[in-house]
């Protein structure tokens, strides 16, 4: 199968919302949530787990919002952190209201006993910023995240480094170059659900590793050489084993 490199996936992106193949946004955030709800399910098998969803700013945290609404259908308890609401996705917040998701407003101090740790905080559009981190190094002599990752979202991806409840990344873990992988050793999630196809930065990821997003057209399959398995009958999910 093939691994994209960050451009091919913003173009497959672009691709399946044109005027040739007309998805909506909400369309495949709706598939790709559904498929990212399935998998942890699959892995995650106790019953009325406590799912706790860690949202952010782009479509990745849109996916995170359709997968905290159906977790709690599927009978969960299901909690989002969202420290930066997008506008664009009023709706999915106002579903996740309706179908009893609670808001965690602060990681510091958490009571509930988590099974998963879901993070969809950014998917193939994250931009780290190198050469600052390194001139933060110079100066303070401490570098814990090097990516540069701003503010309410640094917190959170230190949240992810340091807790011990078993994660669950949508697309690519939050924080990895999209093409390099992890190369600020940050957090190594137990689950993966890459969409269309995986990124390149997770080609070592040794994890249980699941594909979901089965709304590719054979033409994008084709063009772009995907190479993607097989789902089967009405599965949502494959999973991809090395
Ligand atoms: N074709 C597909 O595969 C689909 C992909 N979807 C999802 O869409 C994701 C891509 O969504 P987007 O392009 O909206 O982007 P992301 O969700 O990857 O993140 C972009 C957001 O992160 C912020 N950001 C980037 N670098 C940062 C940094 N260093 N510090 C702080 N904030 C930073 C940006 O300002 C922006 O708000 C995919 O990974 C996937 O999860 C689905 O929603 C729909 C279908
Ligand atoms: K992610």
């Amino acid at each position: 199968m093939k691994y994209l490199n960050s451009q091919e996936a913003i173009q497959i992106d672009n691709e399946l919302m044109s005027e040739t193949y007309k998805y909506t946004l909400s369309q495949l955030m709706e598939l790709a949530g559904l498929s990212s709800s399935m998998a942890v399910e699959k892995v995650f098998t106790k019953k009325e787990k406590n799912v706790l969803i860690l949202v952010g700013p782009g479509n990745n945290g849109g996916d995170g919002l359709v997968a905290a609404r159906h977790l709690s259908i599927f009978g969960n308890k299901v909690y989002i952190h969202y420290p930066k609401p997008n506008k664009n996705f009023n709706h999915l917040l106002r579903q996740c209201e309706s179908h009893k998701v609670l808001i965690l407003d602060d990681l510091s101090n958490i009571s509930v006993d988590f099974d998963v740790v879901i993070d969809a905080v950014f998917g193939f559009s994250f931009k780290g910023n190198k050469k600052k981190s390194y001139i933060e190094k110079y100066l303070t002599g401490i570098l814990i995240i090097k990516g540069d990752i701003r503010d309410p979202f640094g917190k959170v991806i230190k949240f992810l480094n340091f807790t011990k409840i078993p994660i669950a990344s949508i697309d690519i873990p939050s924080g990895y170059d999209v093409e390099k992988g992890n190369t600020d050793n940050l957090f190594v999630p137990a689950l993966l659900i890459s969409l269309t196809c995986p990124k390149l930065g997770v080609k070592n990821f040794k994890g249980r590793h699941f594909l979901g997003g089965r709304f590719i057209p054979n033409e994008l399959e084709v063009k772009y050489e995907l190479n993607t398995p097989s789902y089967h009958g009405s599965e949502q999910i494959v999973e991809i084993t090395n």
